[in-house]
């Protein structure tokens, strides 16, 4: 924390919304050499903490003195300044943390320790603390704990660890209200309680992609000052069997290899990716199905807009209230069913559905750079096999400005709901009689040196595995809400008012 001290007739601009906490301030213990109060029989003075906003969507905590020789002028500034801050009703006062402390590099109990709960503190937040110990611990406690006495739920982790904690919620919120999470076209119970999430993990893209950067200082703020982003999420199904619910990538093909053998390779960190990305490139491996979605006809964007979500996004507004509307109309009656459904058959390298613009530090614009977090859509992004110099060519634009979208071989389409079943699946459904077809070799037997791969691939959702050859998908828009308001527009520009603040300090 920075500090600076503000002397009678000087100014200083913190609005009450960015302040974290007020506090009495003893000046013989704050030690400082200069200063007119060290003249002075005995000064009084308060610190205000407040969010500071720097480059690249960081925030950090920031502290003003401001002193006076008038001690209950002194006291009415901080009565003042704390009834204020009691007028933000939507900070959360009690929350429920959970830590996973072998995410990523395995520091999600310092980070939380050292860079998150003395600011928690400071903020006069309550915290009931829980360090798990085994996976799915977190998710399991979900379904027993009091929820009512939390004002919000916080993961220490990645994305996976995000992932455990927000089944738990929505599956505790869906249990509490007799829905059967079974039920593809069950109409979900929209979850009011916000979750945070404090990134500790490898690849972090859900914090990323709706807060701007990974970072567990600015993380811990936007949860201290109760920021709200509500988000999109997709519930996967196979024969009326509920699977997972996903917010940012499911992937199948190039994604869930890699994560199929980076799990084995956990002992790496974060780098078991690039050892299994680099391996999973060179295997090449493309997979065949037939893929089924229906249009989002709801939404005004498309995957190829140049602008993207932003905080307050008039798409995503948009977009809702339409879905709103439909629902009105329509009332029990559901109206996809009525609607069209699109079919490729194919041969993918991968096959990649994304709730929201799936970035992360390595790949800062993302998978699909123009999805939105809460329209009710996901961009279903289709890899067509293609040659391992193309696929590259493909690989580096998620790191680039240039259009991933692009290529010949590269198909994206926003859509509502989505269904794939793999060749082999088909196959061995159409013609069960022909024992021989379930002896099939590992490659494709018309063409051995093509790579077409006859086994399956396995789903990356979320960053956790899921083995199915058939799943349908379907967008609950705004199912649920982040402590986030998504990524803040023009930097440059809020880092030019903060200095303006500064001046006027
Ligand atoms: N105590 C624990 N022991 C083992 N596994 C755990 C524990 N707590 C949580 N998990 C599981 O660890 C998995 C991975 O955790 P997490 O997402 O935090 O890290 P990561 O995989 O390194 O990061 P990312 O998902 O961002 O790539 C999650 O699926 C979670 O269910
Ligand atoms: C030679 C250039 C290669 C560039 C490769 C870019 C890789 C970008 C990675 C983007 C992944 C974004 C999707 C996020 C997925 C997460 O759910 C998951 C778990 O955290 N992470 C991974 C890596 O699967
Ligand atoms: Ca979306």
């Amino acid at each position: 924390m920075k500090g600076k001290k503000i002397e009678d007739g000087e100014n200083c601009f913190v609005p009450t919304s960015e302040i974290i906490a007020v506090e009495e301030t003893d000046l013989n213990k704050k030690q400082h050499n200069s200063g007119k109060w060290q003249k002075m029989a005995k000064p009084h003075a308060f610190t205000v903490y407040y969010v500071k906003k720097a480059r690249n969507h960081r925030w950090w905590c920031s502290d003003v003195t401001f002193w006076c020789v008038d001690e209950q002028l002194c006291n009415q500034w901080i009565q003042a300044l704390k009834e204020l801050l009691e007028l933000q009703k939507a900070r959360p006062k009690q929350l429920l943390v959970y830590i996973n402390p072998y995410g990523g590099k395995r520091q999600g109990k310092r980070i939380y320790e050292q860079k998150v709960a003395p600011l928690f503190s400071l903020a006069s937040i309550s915290t009931d603390v829980f360090i798990t110990e085994r996976a799915n611990h977190a998710k399991d406690n979900l379904f027993e704990v009091n929820i009512n006495k939390y004002d919000g739920v916080v993961c220490v982790g990645g994305d996976g660890m995000f992932s455990e904690v927000m089944h738990g919620l929505i599956g505790r919120m869906q249990k509490d209200s007799g829905i059967d999470q079974n039920n593809p076209k069950a109409p979900l119970v929209q979850c009011n309680i916000r979750i945070g999430i404090i990134p500790a993990g490898s690849t972090d893209c859900i914090c990323y992609s709706t807060v701007g950067i990974s970072d567990p200082v600015t993380s811990a703020l936007h949860i201290i000052v109760g920021d709200s982003q509500p988000l999109d999420v997709s519930s996967v199904h196979h024969n009326n069997t509920f699977l997972k619910y996903t917010v940012s990538l499911l992937g199948y093909g190039f994604y869930g290899d890699i994560l199929k053998d980076s799990e084995k390779k956990r002992w790496m960190g974060p780098m078991r990716y690039d050892y299994s990305g680099f391996k999973t490139f060179l295997s090449h491996h493309c997979y065949e199905g037939t893929i089924s979605f229906q249009p989002a006809k709801h939404t005004l964007g498309s995957p190829r807009d140049k602008d993207s979500c932003r905080t307050g996004c008039h798409i995503c507004r948009q977009s809702e209230q339409q879905l709103a509307e439909q629902r009105k109309k329509c009332g029990l009656k559901h109206e996809e069913d009525e609607e069209e459904w699109k079919v490729i058959k194919g041969k993918f390298l991968a096959i990649n559905v994304v709730n929201m613009s799936c970035a992360c530090p390595r790949s800062p614009k993302g998978l699909s750079p123009a999805a939105h977090l809460a329209d009710g859509s996901a961009d279903l992004i289709l890899v067509r096999k293609c040659s391992r110099f193309d696929f590259l060519r493909y690989l580096v634009r998620h790191t680039n400005q240039d259009d991933q979208f692009d290529f010949s071989f590269v198909d994206v389409y926003r859509v509502k709901s989505f269904q794939f079943t793999s060749k082999l699946l088909e196959d061995n459904e159409s013609d069960v009689t022909d024992i021989g077809k379930k002896h099939f070799g590992q490659f494709c037997r018309d063409h051995p040196a093509c790579c077409c791969n006859i086994a399956n691939s396995t789903w990356n959702c979320d960053g956790e595995t899921l083995d199915s050859s058939a799943i349908e998908v379907r967008v609950h828009c705004q199912l649920m809400k982040l402590f986030a308001r998504g990524i803040e527009e023009n930097c440059k520009e809020a880092s030019r008012n903060q200095s303006r603040v500064e001046q006027l300090l």
